[in-house]
């Protein structure tokens, strides 16, 4: 549905740097929103789909939606978790992916339990205090800023939580987890309350919902002999039902199916063992279905 130009803009948050910036600026561009052209711009306009985007640190994004300030917002889980907002997760946009650890010197330590009367360092506070009240465990909380894994050699914690991805920065320090996974994270598309009924909220919504589909599925054309054509369309079966065509030979028809990325390449195998030829796998930019 198209914005009538006098609607009220829709304001949505973005990560203005860090690990997910880039990946939400991506696909809301892929959405076909206008984006900043310099990193040092802090809000836009972009007027023609009747949205403003405000550039923000991810930490602080789920706290602004969460109170009404902002309609949607691009954060992580363990961001929107840790800061106590009121805000919904509605969708996970598939990229920037981590886990949450707690870590010690490597071989230190080797259950959850070991962490009574210590001190841990972390820029989570929100999620490592819930945690431990959960548990009953008495341990003190030290808030840092960031490069927590340096805490601990520098005397001022005894073990940290932090956000685990390769692990390379743990093991540069020479640090491991231990205990079991507190919190698997990663980018999340967030609204408050009420805000469906924003009237660029839907349209918006529906844009990324299309491009993260487009994303797990290719577009699939193969030419196939009439006979074998219901075999072929078992295995693709598209979305709807696939667009079968006659081709100019007879007894063969192209077939165009939609189908899902993962596993696309086997598909390819089957279809060729079947008799298919000219078999064809496309990236799909955009959709909606
Ligand atoms: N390798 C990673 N390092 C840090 N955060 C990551 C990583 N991979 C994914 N994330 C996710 O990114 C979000 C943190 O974003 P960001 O790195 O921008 O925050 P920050 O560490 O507070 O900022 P900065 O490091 O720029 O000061 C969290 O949701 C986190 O789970
Ligand atoms: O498992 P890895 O792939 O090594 O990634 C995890 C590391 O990356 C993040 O740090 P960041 O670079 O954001 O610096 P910061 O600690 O100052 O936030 C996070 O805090 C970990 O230190
Ligand atoms: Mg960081």
């Amino acid at each position: 549905m198209a914005q009538p130009t006098d609607a009220p803009l829709l304001r949505v948050a973005v990560p203005n740097k860090g690990a997910l910036s880039a990946a939400a600026s991506e696909i809301l561009k892929d959405s076909g929103y206008r984006q900043r052209r310099d990193s040092k711009e802090l809000a836009i306009i972009d007027v023609e789909n009747g949205v403003e985007f405000f550039y923000l640190r991810p930490r602080d994004i789920a706290l602004y939606v969460g109170s009404g300030t902002l309609d949607v917002g691009i954060t992580g889980r363990d961001l929107l978790a840790d800061s106590g907002a009121s805000a919904i997760e509605i969708r996970d946009l598939g990229f920037g992916a981590s886990r949450f650890h707690f870590a010690g010197p490597a071989g230190k330590y080797s259950s959850l339990d070991d962490l009574e009367g210590k001190r841990i360092a972390t820029s989570y506070t929100g999620i490592v205090q819930a945690f431990l009240d959960e548990r009953g465990i008495n341990a003190s909380v030290v808030r840092l800023d960031g490069a927590v894994e340096t805490s601990i050699q520098l005397g001022v914690a005894d073990v940290i939580a932090d956000v685990v991805e390769t692990g390379s920065t743990l093991r540069l320090a020479g640090l491991a987890t231990f205990g079991e996974e507190i919190l698997r994270s990663s980018a999340i598309l967030v609204t408050r309350e009420g805000a469906e009924s924003h009237p660029g909220f839907e349209t918006f919504r529906q844009r990324i919902e299309g491009v993260l589909l487009a994303r797990s599925y290719v577009m699939m054309d193969y030419d196939i002999r009439s006979e074998h054509v219901q075999d072929a369309v078992a295995l693709t079966p598209g979305i709807e039902s696939p667009t079968v065509s006659p081709l100019h030979r007879e007894g063969w028809v192209a077939v165009r199916a939609m189908v899902p990325r993962n596993g696309s390449q086997r598909l390819m195998d089957q279809l060729h063992d079947m008799g298919a030829r000219g078999i064809l796998l496309t990236a799909i930019n955009a959709c909606r279905l």
